[in-house]
């Protein structure tokens, strides 16, 4: 675990970047400090591994204060990733990668096959170790970041911004797939970013930070946009919060009817004598493909026919997949899948509804209601 206690950072110019600042981001969960530019995210990252000194107050990692460890040694215990990656442009990937391990004394040969599993890990197998920085994606550059601080296999990570740097497209991938190294790693993780769905989507809780270093709010994800403790906090969320939070609302009993389909290669014939309806499901080993309008088809089903837009939800996925399969799908009933993508039936946006609704909102912790502060001047 890793604990502020009354952090305070002034720089000699009089800024004071971080302000009392005190939390515990625990041991194998992600951390994530976001909040607008300024508001002393990166530097409050930065006290932890002693790349800056606080004022006052302490940091401890397991209960052991950062200003007790020597510096470069706290270092090289903790993984750190940085926007734009940060790579060493003369030194290939696979020297990259394994400059944590070398310095920390780990024989040459032993290192570069270390290097070659996490890369394998982050996702960039086989011929890219021996590459240069410059020969890789923006997002590729960002994944050798990220095994590079996995490297020495540290129980502590700092991310500052990793994602932030690339389209949007891949920076959804990256946030996949680093959920899913994260599930695998268990690390204990400090993540800052200013992009509030990021911080949502990743934060196992989510500290935000209003400028001047001041903590306003340390919450669950789904807390954070049911319960915002303050105009600052709701304002930052940004509106639609109700809709989001229905990603962390599991369906677990949407009353699912069952759905005609045909195979794909189905003839006209087929695809007509399947339904009444307006739209057909077609499905290849009961996976669904997509959706035909029998009336329209001319020649036997084939996937260049299917309209493909509606999403389709897993039946054990948050509400907000299913109502979004509902709301996106053509002949509006929403595609509810099993595990393995087979279909299960469908769904419409009213029966989610009606599941929203009986839902549980998360209850409000009492700690978080704000005392109400007489105004002076007035009576009551
Ligand atoms: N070395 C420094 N000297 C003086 N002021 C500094 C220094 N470093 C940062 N600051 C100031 O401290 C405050 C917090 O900066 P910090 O970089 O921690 O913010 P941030 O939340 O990470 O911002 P951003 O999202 O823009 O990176 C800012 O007002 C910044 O200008």
């Amino acid at each position: 675990m890793i604990r502020f206690e009354q952090v305070v950072k002034k720089f000699p110019d009089g800024t004071t970047a971080v302000d009392h600042l005190s939390l515990e981001a625990p041991t194998g969960k992600i951390t994530v400090l976001v909040g607008p530019s300024g508001c002393g995210k990166t530097t409050s990252l930065r006290m932890i591994n002693r790349m800056i000194d606080p004022t006052e107050g302490r940091i401890l990692i397991d209960d052991q204060n950062v200003m007790d460890v020597d510096a470069p040694k706290l270092r090289r215990g903790i993984g750190y990733v940085i926007q734009h990656a940060g790579l060493f442009p003369h030194r290939t990937v696979a020297e990259n990668v394994a400059t944590v391990p070398l310095l920390l004394g780990t024989p040459k040969a032993e290192a570069k096959k270390r290097a070659h599993e996490v890369l394998e890990l982050v996702g960039l197998p086989g011929d890219f170790a021996n590459r240069y920085p410059a020969q890789l994606s923006g997002g590729q550059q960002q994944r050798v970041g990220v095994a590079r601080a996995l490297a020495a296999d540290p129980p502590v990570m700092l991310m500052d911004e990793p994602f932030s740097a690339v389209d949007p497209v891949v920076r959804d991938q990256l946030q996949d797939e680093f959920l899913r190294l994260q599930g695998e790693l268990g690390k204990t993780i400090v993540f800052v970013t200013h992009d509030i769905d990021e911080a949502i989507k990743l934060g196992d809780q989510v500290a935000v930070m209003r400028v001047g270093g001041k903590l306003a709010q340390l919450a669950e994800p789904a807390y954070l946009l049911a319960h915002p403790i303050d105009d600052f906090v709701s304002d930052f969320i940004g509106r639609d919060r109700g809709y989001r939070a229905l990603s962390f609302t599991d369906a677990p009993r949407l009353p699912l009817a069952p759905e005609p389909t045909v195979e794909i290669g189905a003839s006209v014939d087929e695809a007509r004598a399947a339904t009444g309806d307006d739209w057909l499901l077609v499905v290849e080993d009961g996976r669904p493909q997509g959706w035909v309008e029998p009336s329209r088809i001319t020649a036997p089903i084939e996937q260049a026919m299917l309209h493909r837009g509606g999403t389709v939800a897993a039946a054990d996925g948050p509400l907000r997949a299913a109502l979004d399969a509902a709301l996106s799908s053509p002949s509006r009933r929403g595609v509810i899948v099993d595990g393995d993508g087979k279909l299960l039936g469908t769904v419409r946006a009213h029966q989610v509804l009606s599941a929203i609704e009986q839902a549980d909102r998360p209850e409000v912790h009492e700690e978080d209601i704000a005392p109400t502060e007489p105004v002076s001047g007035t009576t009551p």
